[in-house]
């Protein structure tokens, strides 16, 4: 269903994942998601989820069909223009995945020496991503000085600093209490709104689907069970 006067960022048609071992991660799937969305992906264990975001960070090519983000057939990518596509897309994980010896801001600070920004405009960024996720305090702290919830903000704030047009979120409350959890989506509907990220959040925790009301796409066995834009029922 395409929604007027809205603009389609990531597009997935009739695309299928088909494992070297034959198992058939995702089959003949059609999705579109307009710039600006916030999007949950829910599904029991196997049935896709990871697969779906390997696809649309290019980690993975579709044995089938297309996968287009912001124009760009992510399929298609030569190899050694993956890195380059990356940028555009924020990843976060349930397990942080900070780099140990180094603070939070260099954490922050090192995402975008990678990819070549000036030493003013960094740390300008980094000033500004710390206090959106409310870390300023933290900036010369190294990561296990940090709490999990505090780990989880930090991570956002470095896959947030080059301004990505997506962020995707796997599990990203999944190590934490709900308390915790609770920040942690608040601080994403933050980003969605202020920042403008089209957010994409992987999830099995149902009540943070039922408190925090979004789209929501379901997951089994490969397919699209349910999508609430279109009208579906969420078990
Ligand atoms: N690299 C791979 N090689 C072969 N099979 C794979 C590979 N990655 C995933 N699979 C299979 O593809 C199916 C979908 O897996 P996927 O990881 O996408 O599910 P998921 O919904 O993310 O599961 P979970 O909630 O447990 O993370 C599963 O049957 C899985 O075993």
């Amino acid at each position: 269903m395409i929604r007027e006067g809205c603009e389609i960022l990531i597009y997935l048609e009739n695309v299928s994942k088909c494992y070297k071992n034959g198992v058939n991660a995702l089959d003949n799937i059609n999705l579109q998601i307009n710039d600006g969305e916030f999007v949950y992906i829910i599904g029991p264990t196997g049935s896709g989820k990871s697969t779906l975001i390997k696809l649309l960070d290019g980690e993975e090519i579709p044995t089938a069909g297309t996968v287009s983000v912001e124009g760009i057939d992510v399929g298609k990518l030569k190899h050694r223009r993956v890195p380059y596509y990356r940028r555009n897309i924020g990843v976060v994980f349930q397990d942080f995945r900070l780099l140990p010896h180094m603070t939070i801001f260099e954490n922050v600070a090192f995402a975008l020496e990678a990819i070549g920004k000036d030493k003013v405009s960094i740390r300008r960024r980094v000033r500004e991503v710390l206090e959106l996720v409310d870390l300023s305090d933290k900036a010369k702290s190294f990561p296990n000085q940090l709490s999990g919830g505090q780990q989880q903000r930090a991570t956002i704030a470095r896959a947030i600093a080059n301004k990505p047009k997506v962020l995707i979120a796997d599990e990203p409350t999944g190590n934490l209490d709900p308390e915790k959890s609770n920040e942690i989506l608040e601080l994403l509907e933050k980003i969605n709104v202020e920042e403008g990220t089209t957010i994409l959040m992987v999830t099995h925790d149902i009540t943070l689907v039922n408190k925090y009301k979004k789209r929501t796409i379901s997951l089994e066995q490969g397919n699209v069970s349910a999508d609430s834009a279109k009208g579906g029922y969420i078990r």
